[in-house]
């Protein structure tokens, strides 16, 4: 299964709302039907975005005439990551024919998590496909935080590994802050170190890595020339690894940003301000099109599954955002999967190369 509940910070658990999905699309057998009927006629139903609907829009199509103005431009971040990993393959081979030096990552994984096995293939893949050398350790679920700190150490003190990262989330018997704090600054292509997120809360101060996900929220929107300076942002979600530090990057970029959480009050009056929206809660659907201001441009963290028995693997992946209201209502809007997933591994490999050039002094 996916991997979203790495991306909550709200309490509410995938398999509840699946529960609650397969009840509700139950009595909507007739939904699916009506809703792309609604969504021919570009209306804009203000009614329940069941897991049943979003077979309508599971192939969104891309830019849209004038006529079309309420259907979003669909920001393809599949795309975006294939372009960066382009970009990426030509400076690895660069560095490698000037001075040698072929870029690594390390990946420690914990445990036996499906999830985190697919993204660590996934991660290992991408590697592969850019000329980086990927090192990988895989230790059982009850060893002990000592041992992971070992891997750690040791790849830290590896001149061939320029990058690490500690997939999460580790099992609940060790203390995350330990391993994440062991990691060497300067290896630190995750920006899960206090050290980079102290200094991205900073003004003035340059972290050496900034965190992949929210980093390649921001990058979608550089590449699909969305201002973000003086817009008002909402990041909803503020969970370390993507809320929090996505939220920092967009005050960085001179957005004025308010953070959404479980215990904001008016939510959707707030988000209803936004020209910009990055949501990172995992919950399957959460934000409806009666939240978003028209024009404005959203950014779906979320990758929740969701039970499909039609689909191949059982279920399939939905976003945070209620997909076939919003681009109803948004300028543009990117899907889940083909999203922020993609980018988030591309900027991984940014952040690696990125490394390996700064360690060996390349330019
Ligand atoms: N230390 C650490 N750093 C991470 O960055 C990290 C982590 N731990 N633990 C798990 C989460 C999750 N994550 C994803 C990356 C890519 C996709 C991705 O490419 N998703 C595809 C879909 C893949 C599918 O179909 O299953 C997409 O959205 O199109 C998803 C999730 C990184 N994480």
């Amino acid at each position: 299964m996916a991997s979203s509940m790495i991306f909550t910070d709200c309490s509410s658990s995938t398999t509840s709302r699946l529960i609650h999905f397969n009840r509700r699309s139950s009595n909507n057998n007739t939904l699916l039907l009506r809703q792309c009927v609604d969504q021919l006629r570009l209306r804009t139903p203000n009614r329940s975005c069941s897991s049943l609907s979003i077979h309508c829009s599971s192939s969104p199509t891309p830019a849209n005439s004038e006529s079309e103005a309420s259907l979003a431009k669909v920001i393809d971040g599949k795309a975006v990551a294939k372009t960066i990993r382009d970009e990426i393959t030509i400076e690895v081979t660069r560095m490698k024919e000037s001075i040698g030096v072929v870029p690594g990552l390390a990946v420690i994984l914990v445990g036996d998590r499906k999830d985190s096995a697919t993204y660590v293939r996934n991660k290992k893949k991408a590697c592969d496909s850019v000329g980086i050398k990927s090192f990988e350790v895989c230790l059982s679920e009850d060893s002990s935080e000592e041992e992971v700190l070992k891997s750690v150490s040791s790849f830290n003190d590896d001149p061939s590994v320029h990058g690490i990262l500690v997939q999460l989330p580790l099992p609940s018997h060790m203390v995350e802050q330990n391993i994440l704090n062991a990691v060497s600054i300067e290896k630190d292509v995750d920006g899960f170190h206090p050290l980079n997120i102290g200094r991205l809360a900073m003004r003035g101060r340059e972290p050496l890595f900034v965190p992949c996900t929210p980093k390649g929220c921001i990058e979608l929107l550089r590449r699909y020339n969305v201002e973000i300076k003086g817009k008002r942002a909402v990041v909803i979600g503020r969970s370390n690894i993507v809320g929090m530090p996505a939220a920092l990057l967009l005050q960085r970029e001179d957005a004025t940003v308010t953070i959404i959480h479980s215990r904001t009050k008016n939510t959707e009056e707030i988000t209803r301000e936004a020209d910009i929206i990055i949501s990172a809660v995992g919950q399957p659907n959460m934000v409806r099109g009666s939240w978003i201001k028209p024009g404005a441009v959203l950014i779906d963290v979320g990758i929740n599954p969701v039970e499909d028995l039609s689909a191949p693997r059982g279920y399939r992946l939905v976003g945070d955002i209620c997909y076939e209201e919003a681009c109803k209502v948004a300028s543009a809007i990117t899907p889940v999967p083909g999203g922020v997933g993609p980018m988030t591994i591309a900027m991984l490999l940014s952040n690696t190369l990125t490394s390996a050039k700064r360690i060996h002094n390349f330019e």
